[in-house]
């Protein structure tokens, strides 16, 4: 039985990660899990799956918890998701939505556990310090974010290959054509609605925008140790080709696949044998099938530009990036800004930001928390 900590078990990666280990009960041993606000999914999550410890991100919460399960260890915060990360679980399952994850992922590298990460932000604000940490202390970083699972899968039994080019396919969200004038007419209903995928909100509107992509494009370049030069987007409507490799001898290899992210989430979490995706398949090998492939157009979708700047600039730019980045999207979400108004501000930001650099995890959290401060306002 392989023992798993869920951080973020209620959201859109946590339940489909518990559709897998639900198809592989005799599998997988679940040891925590945790919340932000939502205890009403989270209990379902206790009656059926009986962790050990449970945390949410308010006390209030947690005291409705402790009470609702007196023999069940209850936490709340950063110390409750640090406890879960460091738990006796040999795997870890981040799928926290934003920066608030890079702590407890690092303090799971710490304890000696393998961490399948979905956390993107955690790699986009502290990806050296990460992968620092995880080459000294031998555990693996197993990607669940279906591009670099898809590069993780390519890259099996290849790894004594030069990798000459990563081809990062995005489906180019729901205003792919769009032309600045009308991006900035669009709603935040016409946002959320992705063509190909069901997320989480942050990361919908992260697609919208295309910083998604960018935000992948870092995280790429971290889990794989390639030069953001080596990294190029490509727009893939079909949302079929998940990512693919270009090696030095000109061979591709690619990973293709329905939009499904139980599929990456079984990779990480260890190939169990029963898939709960079952009954379906991709029905794309047909006569006249075809996949296409465009450039980003970047002139439209400028966030993949500031993602590429803010990493080579490196330093705190990915930091500052990726908090403002947060925040007004938050806005958005609420209806307190344009959907323009997020790129224009980001771009604000890093044009007067004075860097620091060889920044530790703490400075890394503070930088992330003055930016917040300032952006909210
Ligand atoms: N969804 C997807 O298909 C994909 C997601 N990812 C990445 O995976 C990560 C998770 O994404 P997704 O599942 O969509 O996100 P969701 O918003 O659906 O879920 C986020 C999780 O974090 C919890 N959370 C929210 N706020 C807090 C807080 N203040 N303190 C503690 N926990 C909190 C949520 O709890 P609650 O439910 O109570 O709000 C939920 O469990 C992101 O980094 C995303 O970029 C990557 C590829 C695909
Ligand atoms: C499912 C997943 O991995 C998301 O990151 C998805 O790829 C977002 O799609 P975009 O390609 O539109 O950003
Ligand atoms: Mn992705």
């Amino acid at each position: 039985m392989k023992k798993v900590a869920i951080l973020g078990s209620t959201g859109s990666i946590g339940t489909q990660a518990l559709d897998v280990i639900r198809a592989n009960r005799d599998r997988f041993k679940v040891t925590s899990l945790t919340c932000g606000k939502n205890i009403e999914e989270l209990s379902k999550q206790i009656e059926e799956f009986s962790p050990r410890l449970v945390v949410t991100a308010d006390e209030t919460d947690a005291l409705i918890l402790a009470k609702r399960y007196p023999k069940l260890e209850v936490m709340y915060g950063e110390s409750g998701l640090i406890a879960a990360a460091e738990d006796d679980s040999e795997i870890l399952l981040n799928s926290l939505m934003g920066m608030r994850g890079l702590v407890p992922t690092y303090r799971g590298i710490r304890s000696g556990k393998d961490i399948a990460l979905a956390n993107k932000e955690t790699l986009v604000a502290g990806g050296e310090l990460v992968m620092d940490a995880v080459h000294k202390s031998g555990v693996k970083l197993l990607p669940v974010d279906s591009e670099h699972s898809a590069i993780f899968q390519c890259l099996q039994g290849n790894q004594g290959k030069r990798i000459k080019r990563i081809l990062l396919t995005a489906s180019g969200g729901p205003f792919r054509g769009y032309n600045r004038k009308q991006l900035e007419e669009v709603t935040l209903e016409q946002a959320l609605k992705h063509p190909k995928w069901t997320m989480g909100r942050k990361i919908t509107i992260d697609s919208a925008t295309m910083m998604n992509k960018g935000l992948e494009v870092i995280e790429a370049r971290w889990l794989f140790d390639v030069p953001l030069t080596d990294i190029q987007v490509l727009v893939h409507p079909e949302s079929i080709v998940h990512s693919a490799v270009e090696f030095e001898d000109t061979s591709v290899i690619a990973q293709m696949g329905l939009p499904d992210m139980r599929i990456p989430i079984s990779v990480a979490l260890g190939y169990p044998e029963r898939i709960p995706y079952e009954g379906r398949s991709l029905d794309f090998f047909q006569e006249g099938a075809n996949l296409t492939f465009e450039e980003p157009d970047t002139d439209v979708f400028g966030c993949i530009k500031l993602a590429y700047a803010a990493s080579e600039a490196g330093g705190s730019y990915p930091v500052v990036m990726n908090a403002a980045n947060e925040v007004l999207v938050d806005k958005f979400l609420k209806g307190k800004i344009s959907f323009v108004d997020i790129e224009k501000n980001i771009e604000k930001i890093l044009e007067l930001h004075t860097p620091s650099y060889n920044l530790g995890l703490n400075d890394i959290i503070e930088i992330d928390q003055i930016i917040r401060k300032e952006v909210m306002g």
